[in-house]
């Protein structure tokens, strides 16, 4: 008996030494790519984290861990690390950022994660994670419904919400409260885009409450389980599969399956048919594919470079579900409303911080406003030049996206390289780190509109200036973000004067789930 227990203990120890040397010579033999390659590569990376360890562990937020990698690799236009076990190169060159998410966009065409359809439906089939051909017919389907003359169309809506905006605050004011100023912007922007995208009235302005409002600040969430489920499903795609992990909040995720059939029954029950986002989905359901279109929208040139980079690899035509209308709205939503109400968010820190930049805003709102007889319109916000500065420069010191990810699509060879890099290999951008290099814009942590105002604006290399990415998997809703939050600005500082309150944090401390990637 004694006999057999030693023999089985024996075998399980050589089992486990046998297991452990695997893995290490396994990490080790990943951790040669970028030599093996002759790319420039940050050494030594540590085991089972590569160099993402504070990320991974969220002591340092993604922003800040890509920025320092940034700083340090001063003067190569790219260099090579691991996250995890997985490769991946960080594009630090403005110039090289441009041939590679522009130029050579059909070697980045995807972004980095790789879904399966079966176990990760939600997951593999939004605009944001959808690939190669099927993506772009999508995309250009869908910009349209953000163009120019819609966006114009939407600006009673983002006007409605933005005096509702101003009202939901006017009791903190005259008392002199302290107000949350990230709350109240997330309320406005969910509901411009409830409104603009679904045709809904959330009204998360006079119900912070409301279930929609409650998913939106789910979606963002993060925890150490979220930060694990996903690297889990990064860097070991089969174990992600095997155990069914989801890459959103699965709560969000049945919320708006939910949510969706409701509206979509609603509008064919009722024979409502608005111009909207969800219309066109219906209208794609209904006719039960999507086809490339026809359209030419000339004044869109996002439209043209999604016509340029056809590949003609792979058939676009594909099914659309239920689910695939859900997903589409899942991402519009949450992509549209926490990137705005961001922005205005750390807009009002800074001009909270800096007086006399809110009053010179506040002027030109207020120049505005009598000019056009108290109501502002599309035409009169546009051309408040001295806001569009504010909020540029409150887009560069704070990116709400701060890393823009890619996925390698075919092998593509880096210049100076020995061999090309394979298909799968991830590629950031460190939108943080090159709007904070004093190359591009001197005294980078001082809050300067001056910077983009309009005998300035050629100063700065176009490619150092990637707030809503480039290329064509840009953000589909650059107007309809800037606008909304021009609009609500605009209301709040013609009423209000915004100061920072006891507990405001100077400099404010960014914490891990602050600035993020895109997903
Ligand atoms: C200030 C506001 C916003 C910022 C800073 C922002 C930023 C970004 C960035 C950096 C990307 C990734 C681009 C890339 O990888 O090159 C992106 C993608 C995207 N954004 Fe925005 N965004 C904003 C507002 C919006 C709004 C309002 C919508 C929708 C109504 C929207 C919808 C999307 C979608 C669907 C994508 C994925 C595009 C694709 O993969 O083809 N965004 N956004």
């Amino acid at each position: 008996m004694g006999f057999y227990f030693e023999s089985l203990f024996l075998e399980f120890t050589l089992l486990l030494v046998t297991c452990a040397i695997y893995v290490y010579s396994n990490f080790k033999w990943k951790y040669k790519y970028w030599e093996r390659k002759g790319v420039p590569y940050i050494p030594p990376p540590s085991f089972l984290f590569g160099n993402t360890r504070d990320f991974t562990l969220m002591k340092r937020g993604i922003a800040y861990v890509m920025a320092d990698i940034y700083k340090e690799n001063e003067g190569k236009p790219f260099v090579g690390l691991f996250q995890s076990r997985q490769p991946l190169l960080l594009a630090r060159d403005p110039e090289f950022v441009k041939q590679v998410i522009v130029r050579d966009f059909v070697h980045f065409m995807d972004r980095d994660v790789v879904f399966n359809e079966k176990t990760n439906p939600f997951e593999s089939t939004n605009l944001i994670f959808l690939r190669g051909e099927k993506w772009r017919a999508l995309k250009m389907k869908l910009t349209p419904t953000l163009s120019l003359s819609k966006i114009r169309t939407m600006f009673s809506t983002m006007s409605e919400c933005s005096s509702k905006l101003v009202e939901s605050l006017r009791e903190a004011a005259l008392r002199q409260d302290t107000v949350e100023v990230r709350d109240a912007a997330g309320n406005y922007t969910t509901d411009v885009i409830g409104t603009c995208a679904f045709g809904l009235t959330i009204d998360s302005l006079n119900d912070p409450n409301s279930t929609f409002r409650q998913m939106g600040r789910k979606v963002f969430k993060t925890s150490l389980g979220l930060v694990l489920r996903r690297l889990t499903i990064i860097n070991y795609p089969a174990l992600g599969r095997l155990l069914r992990l989801s890459y959103f909040n699965a709560e969000v995720i049945s919320f708006f399956r939910s949510v969706v059939r409701d509206m979509v029954d609603y509008r064919k029950n009722s024979g409502v048919c608005r111009d909207d986002f969800l219309q066109q989905l219906i209208q794609l359901k209904n006719e039960g594919i999507v086809l490339e279109d026809r359209v030419t929208d000339q004044e869109d040139s996002l439209m043209q470079q999604l016509r340029d980079a056809r590949t003609e690899k792979e058939d676009n035509t594909f099914e659309i579900t239920h689910d695939f209308v859900a997903a589409q709205c899942y991402v519009f939503f949450a992509a549209g409303y926490e990137t705005s109400s961001a922005t205005m968010s750390f807009c009002l820190y800074e001009l909270a911080l800096n007086p006399d930049v809110q009053e010179r805003v506040r002027s030109e709102v207020d120049r505005m406003l009598e000019s056009s007889g108290g109501n502002a319109t599309y035409e009169s916000v546009q051309d408040l030049e001295y806001l569009d500065a504010v909020v540029h420069e409150t887009l560069r010191k704070y990116p709400p996206i701060s890393v823009l990810t890619r996925g390698c699509t075919f092998p593509y060879n880096l210049p100076g390289s020995r061999l090309p890099i394979d298909k799968g290999v991830r590629l950031f951008v460190s939108v943080y780190g090159i709007h904070h290099d004093p190359k591009y814009y001197p005294n980078p942590e001082k809050f300067d509109p001056e910077r983009f105002l309009h005998q300035n604006k050629h100063r700065t290399h176009s490619s150092a200036y990637l707030p809503f990415g480039d290329g064509p998997r840009m953000c589909l809703g650059v107007r309809f973000g800037l606008l909304q939050v021009k609009v609500g600005l605009a209301a709040l500082l013609s009423k209000y004067k915004f100061d920072t309150a006891s507990g405001t944090e100077i400099p404010c401390n960014l914490t891990p789930n602050r600035l993020y990637a895109i997903y």
